[in-house]
């Protein structure tokens, strides 16, 4: 049985832990430098300084802020996995990168390239030739319809919608229920239906 830790005791780990879980993968560790107790559903935490107890163990990291996830990532030095929940429906010509967690109830269909570190949260859409870049998080119920392009580390927010063929830039905010149907530039935070940019990640 494969034996994984989680980096990030949080609210959103224990959601990874059962994906893992569903996937018959064992979560041997919590990995959090902040632990609020010893355990989390079962799981020890340990401190990254414990982490070299865990050398032949794949990781995921289980941070929900993207530029956190980022970070980390280049100071673990394991080698790191997908998880994929039971319940996701991907399509055999889908791709999907190390250290991605795709949730439950998800849908991801012909020809989607997924990069590393995304989060594809529950229930969530990613239509066919669509293009998602290193560390993105598409919250729970988003729609991301055919052929959208999607910059590193953005953000889609809960229920938002991506029309096709739309491009969206690096590190910009989608908000919940935005519906997006021009182009968003690199750290634009948009909102509405339709979506307007309101600031930029930047300012
Ligand atoms: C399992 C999970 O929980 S996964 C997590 C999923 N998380 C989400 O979906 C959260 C998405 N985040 C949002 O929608 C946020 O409201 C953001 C990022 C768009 C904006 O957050 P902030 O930067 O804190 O902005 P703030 O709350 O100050 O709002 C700024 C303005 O935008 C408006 N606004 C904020 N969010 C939205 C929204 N989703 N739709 C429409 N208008 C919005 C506010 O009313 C405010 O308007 P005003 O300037 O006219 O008063």
């Amino acid at each position: 049985m494969n034996k994984i830790c989680l980096f990030g005791a949080s609210g959103h780990g224990k959601v990874v832990k059962d994906v893992a879980t569903s996937a018959n993968i064992v979560v041997e560790a919590f990995i959090d430098d902040y632990p609020k107790s010893e355990n989390l559903h079962e799981v020890p935490i340990v401190m990254s300084e414990k982490m070299t107890n865990y050398e032949a163990n794949k990781f995921v990291i289980s941070i929900g802020n993207n530029k956190i996830r980022k970070v980390i990532s280049k100071k673990i030095k394991n080698d790191f996995t997908t998880l994929i929940h039971k319940s996701a429906i991907i399509s055999p010509t889908a791709t999907i990168a190390e250290g991605t967690v795709i949730m439950n109830g998800t849908n991801i269909n012909a020809d989607a390239t997924i990069g590393k570190h995304v989060i594809v949260n529950t229930a969530a859409i990613i239509e066919h030739d669509c293009q998602i870049e290193d560390f993105v998080h598409i919250s729970p119920n988003a729609t991301i319809t055919g052929n959208v392009h999607i910059g590193e580390g953005s953000h889609i927010g809960a229920g938002a919608i991506i029309i096709p063929n739309i491009t969206i830039g690096k590190w910009a905010t989608i908000g919940a229920g935005a519906v997006i149907i021009n182009d968003v530039p690199d750290y634009a935070v948009v909102v509405g239906n339709p979506g307007k940019i309101k600031k930029y990640n930047n300012e």
